[in-house]
């Protein structure tokens, strides 16, 4: 079987080749080229076809020998298909991708006027979409547009959100291009974005119980058509399902959290050893970084110090995926660690009976009654969790 290839600008980010994998036993590999490289690289016939992404959808049209309708209609190419003859065939699996995430999240955008945010490639495979499903109005936001950033309170009364800017990508996590409180009819919120899991864009759309989903959904179901496409054949719509599960329990960080000495890096260490995972204890993060004991670091510089390092550690690991995380008993203290913790994190509340905890080098376990202390968080443990393990059995 042939290779295939992603072409864009940066790639370290991408996903695709985790993805494919679950579609077909074929080469995937990542070609990261400049504008001035991609007509030699799609004339390479090592390659049996290529997905494009940013920046190049748009400027890959002209280096076809054919375009399939939806993707000339649209104005981007997302697959290229060499045929036998050496030809070269654009397609737009976006599209379908699209049009599944509107789905999976129960977003309908019927009647609705619609805010794109963005005006790439991407955008304009949003913006058809949303036509063909019959919005009844689509603003395009854009830095130079005429409907633009300072001028977007012309479109508050927008009902569905759709960012399709990298604005909350990661490395640029915790960012949002729009502030949802001056939204007070939006109905519903789609971000494209897939790193991390879930952005403060989304996040925020939780928080007010608003439908919302990031771009995991959209980037499977679009890599399981151009995969249809590489490999000629068809592939059941439910496999989409199977790989996004797949891709979300390979990339998902567990994260910890739960009292003082409930055995939150005891049961960190051994799911990381049986995962094959690499684990990361905050408190050792931040011990490393002060360069001292977590009694000497709140004895000489004090709690809200002390929560300060914790959050700036905290970030540093919840922005990478794939680990196991061991948080710190008091991180359910400031609201601010929520959204960091659940961009990319599956949250387990380890539960262990408070007589059997551990108080030995843990300053608030000693200067006040565990009983006071679960009553404060108790709530906040529960919520900010997504399940809970009992660890109440002894252990060796
Ligand atoms: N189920 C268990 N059986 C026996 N000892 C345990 C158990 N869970 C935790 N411990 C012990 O309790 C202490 C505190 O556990 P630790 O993992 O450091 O807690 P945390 O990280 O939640 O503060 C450690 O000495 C650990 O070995
Ligand atoms: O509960 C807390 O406020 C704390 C818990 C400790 O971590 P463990 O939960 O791992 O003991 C450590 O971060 C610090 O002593 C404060
Ligand atoms: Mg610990």
């Amino acid at each position: 079987m042939k290779k295939f290839g992603l072409i864009g600008e940066k790639l370290g980010h991408s996903y695709s080749p985790l993805i494919h994998s679950k579609f077909g036993d074929y080469e995937y590999e990542l070609c990261e080229a400049k504008e001035e490289e991609l007509e030699a690289l799609l004339k390479k016939e090592e390659y049996g076809g290529f997905n494009i992404t940013i920046p190049y959808k748009k400027t890959v049209l002209k280096l076809c020998d054919e375009i399939s309708d939806t993707a000339r209609a649209i104005g981007s190419v997302n697959t290229i298909i060499r045929s036998e003859d050496g030809k070269l065939k654009g397609y737009n699996t976006d599209y379908d991708g699209f049009i599944y995430l509107l789905k999976a999240a129960k977003i309908d955008v019927k009647g609705m006027k619609c805010m794109v945010l963005g005006s790439g490639g991407a955008s304009l495979t949003v913006q058809t979409v949303l036509a063909d499903m019959g919005a009844s109005e689509i603003v395009i936001i854009s830095r130079k547009g005429e409907n633009n950033y300072e001028n977007i309170n012309r479109h508050f009364d927008s009902e569905i959100i759709v960012n399709t800017t990298p604005v909350g990508m990661y490395p640029g996590n915790g960012r949002t291009p729009v502030n949802l409180d001056d939204f007070k009819n939006c109905r519903g919120v789609v971000d494209l974005i897939y790193n991390p899991n879930k952005t403060k864009l989304v996040l925020d759309a939780m928080a007010k119980s608003l439908p919302a989903t990031g771009g995991l959904a959209m980037l499977v179901a679009q890599a399981k058509e151009s995969s249809e496409f590489f490999q000629n054949k068809k592939i059941e719509d439910e496999e989409i399902e199977n790989a996004i599960d797949e891709v979300r329990s390979e990339t998902l960080n567990a994260i910890l959290i739960g009292m003082p000495g409930a055995g939150k890096t005891l049961l960190g260490k051994e799911i990381a050893d049986r995962m094959g995972r690499e684990f990361v204890d905050i408190d050792d993060m931040i011990v490393e970084h002060e360069g001292m004991s977590i009694p000497e670091i709140f004895e000489k510089k004090g709690e809200s110090y002390f929560r300060k390092v914790e959050t700036e550690m905290l970030e540093q690991a919840c922005v990478k995926t794939g680990l196991v995380i061991a948080t710190g008993g008091g991180i359910v203290k400031k609201k601010l660690n929520y959204n960091i913790i659940k961009q990319n994190g599956v949250v387990i509340w380890i539960k262990r009976d408070l007589d059997k905890l551990e108080t030995d080098g843990r300053p608030l376990s000693q200067s006040m009654p565990l009983d006071q202390m679960y009553e404060e968080r108790k709530d906040a443990y529960s919520y900010w969790s997504d399940f809970f393990i009992n660890n109440n059995e002894e252990r060796e």
